[in-house]
């Protein structure tokens, strides 16, 4: 568990924190958002102390971080970086192994971990021969995101890792986060610019403001119940309604298949009810058939039911 207690980061005159409190309970996935200059990235190194805090506490488990050894922040704290900040004359393998090796583990287990990291991400494993530049940004963000896991923290603090990639690409990445998140049980700190990114993966949303933390909470209740004018526009404005059905799933809405689906245009049941919307107005049709990988019917879903849920939920 992470705890920020009235923390405030000055550099010089300016104040980039400014008295934030926080908790970020273990196994949770707290993404936090807000404009450029707000202060996430500060927050995010005052939790690794690659920045000193300048006032209040910041604990883990309980206990100030200014108590812990360097080497033990390094073995509990991962961290991955848009930029993915690997040594370009370093080999994948060496890169991902990094963390491992400051904390003196021995040459064949660092070997193993590197090697049982890269299958865990989708690395082929003659990638560890590799240098940096020889990689697309795709895979290069793979490997920062390998290297954060080497020493099996329990938190991974992540600044925009999937910044620089195409839309695709990331969502990719982003389902591989959540799955990894899920089984590994890991607390993760994550800072983005993107909206969509940060209401898929938060459990916790975090909303950021000028140094200050102007809202938290699950995504839909921030959707639902934005604090201010500056949180629902940063939320979406007016594609909140959109932005909220893009995380229920069709399954969760369909009801038994009757009769009369048969001929219908189809969605899959993992589909989100956004595009199920979005196939309502392409086909001009208030009803879809829901069927699963192998297009078996599963179910049907309405319009007339998504309203209704809508209304009373
Ligand atoms: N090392 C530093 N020295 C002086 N000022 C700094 C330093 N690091 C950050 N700042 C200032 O602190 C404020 C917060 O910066 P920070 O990088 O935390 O914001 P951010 O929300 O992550 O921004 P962005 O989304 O643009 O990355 C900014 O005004 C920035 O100029």
């Amino acid at each position: 568990m992470i705890e920020l207690f009235d923390v405030t980061r000055r550099f010089g005159d300016e104040t980039a924190v400014d008295r934030i409190s926080l908790r970020v309970e273990r196994g949770e996935f707290c993404v936090l958002v807000g404009t450029s200059g707000c202060g996430k990235s500060t927050t995010l190194r005052m939790i690794n102390r690659l920045i000193e805090h300048s006032e209040g506490e910041i604990h883990l488990d309980g206990q100030p971080i200014r108590d812990f050894q360097e080497d033990q922040l390094r073995r509990r704290i991962g961290y991955a970086i848009q930029s993915t900040g690997l040594f370009p004359h370093w080999t994948v393998g060496r890169n991902i192994g990094l963390v491992p090796r400051l904390l003196q583990w021995s040459g064949s287990r660092i070997q193993e971990r590197v090697e049982a990291l890269m299958d865990l991400l989708g690395l082929p494993p003659e990638f560890a021969h590799k240098y940096p530049h020889q990689l697309s940004g795709g895979q290069a963000q793979r490997v920062g995101v390998a290297r954060a896991l080497a020493a099996d923290p329990e938190i991974l603090l992540m600044d925009e890792p999937f910044g620089a990639l195409d839309p695709i690409t990331r969502q990719t990445l982003q389902g591989e986060l959540r799955d990894l998140q899920a089984r590994l049980g890991k607390t993760i700190v994550f800072v983005t610019h993107d909206m969509d990114e940060a209401l898929t993966l938060a459990d916790r949303l975090v909303v950021m403001h000028e140094g200050r933390i102007v809202q938290q909470g699950r995504p839909t209740e921030l959707l639902r119940a934005p604090a201010n004018d500056f949180v629902a526009s940063l939320l979406g404005g007016d594609d909140r309604g959109l932005k909220e059905a893009a995380l229920i799933r069709v399954e969760e809405r369909m009801l038994p298949v009757a009769p009369e689906a048969e001929g219908m245009p189809m969605v899959r049941r993992h589909a989100t009810v956004n595009q199920a919307l979005s196939l309502m107005l392409w086909h001009h049709t208030r009803h879809l058939l829901v069927v699963d990988e192998d297009d078996s019917p599963v179910g049907q879903l309405s319009l007339d039911v998504l309203m209704h849920k809508a209304r009373h939920e």
